[in-house]
């Protein structure tokens, strides 16, 4: 939905968001919408971010050679980015999620991180509300959540971002496209889906540099396509 007074994103209502993915089973098939483990979607999902995340590597390399390479999970759901692919990337991952059913299973989908040290923080919290601590990050991924956000408030939380990443560190943004110029509204889950055109203006406005971008491949063709984004702070 996205009227020419009204755009797209004026609709969303964080209350509506929180309460229905409160209503939502804390499983894979309900964060992916009913594309769970018996769907290709989960499994394609890994391949692909590991698959970019290798082809970046070279451009993700620590600048103080005993930092640690701390990553953020943002919207993180019941845990799976980080249980199924970044605890291979990284040393220690905080998990960013407002839902409370998804947090406490989070808890139990990373009991064995979690006994292995890896499962840093856990913030309760919308991405509006979250203030990354400045420096902290090698790598903040945002899957598959940046849509509960208003541009304007998504403008903020990449700048905040770009407050806490590490000297050379990166944001992957990982979404939907629409596969118009425009955005759409979705008042199920009260989010918006974006275009490509527009997520590189906000990428723009938030002071980020887009450094590579792939399309998410062998998902199924009713799905909206999916596009990822590596993004690194400007130059000064
Ligand atoms: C489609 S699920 C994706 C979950 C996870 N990123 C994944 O790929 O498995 C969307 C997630 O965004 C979360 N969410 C909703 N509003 C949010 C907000 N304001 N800030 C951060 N996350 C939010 C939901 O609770 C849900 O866990």
């Amino acid at each position: 939905m996205s009227t020419p007074d009204k755009p797209a994103d004026s609709h969303i209502d964080y209350n509506d968001a929180i309460d229905y993915w409160t209503q939502t089973p804390a499983t894979v098939d309900g964060v992916l919408g009913g594309y769970g483990e018996e769907t290709i979607v989960p499994t394609m999902d890994v391949l692909g971010s590991n698959h970019f995340l290798r082809k970046l590597k070279s451009r993700m390399v620590l600048e103080t050679p005993d930092a640690r390479k701390v990553a953020a999970d943002v919207g993180a759901g019941i845990g799976r980015v980080t249980k199924t692919m970044l605890y291979k990337h990284c040393d220690v991952i905080d998990l960013v999620e407002p839902v409370k059913p998804f947090c406490e299973q989070m808890e139990v989908e990373l009991k064995d991180l979690k006994a292995e040290g890896k499962i840093g923080k856990i913030f309760p919290i919308g991405m509006q509300d979250w203030v990354p601590e400045k420096g902290k990050y090698w790598l903040i991924w945002c899957q598959w959540c940046v849509g509960h956000l208003p541009d304007e408030e998504l403008v903020k939380f990449f700048k905040r971002c770009v407050e806490g990443l590490q000297p050379n560190g990166t944001i992957i943004v990982k979404e939907n496209n629409t596969p118009t110029e425009t955005d759409d509204f979705d008042p199920t889950d009260s989010s918006v889906t974006r275009c490509d055109t527009k997520f590189r203006q906000l990428f723009e406005q938030s002071g980020l540099k887009l450094i590579a971008t792939d399309r998410q491949k062998g998902l199924p063709e009713e799905l909206y396509p999916v596009r990822m984004y590596a993004l690194k702070p400007q130059a000064p």
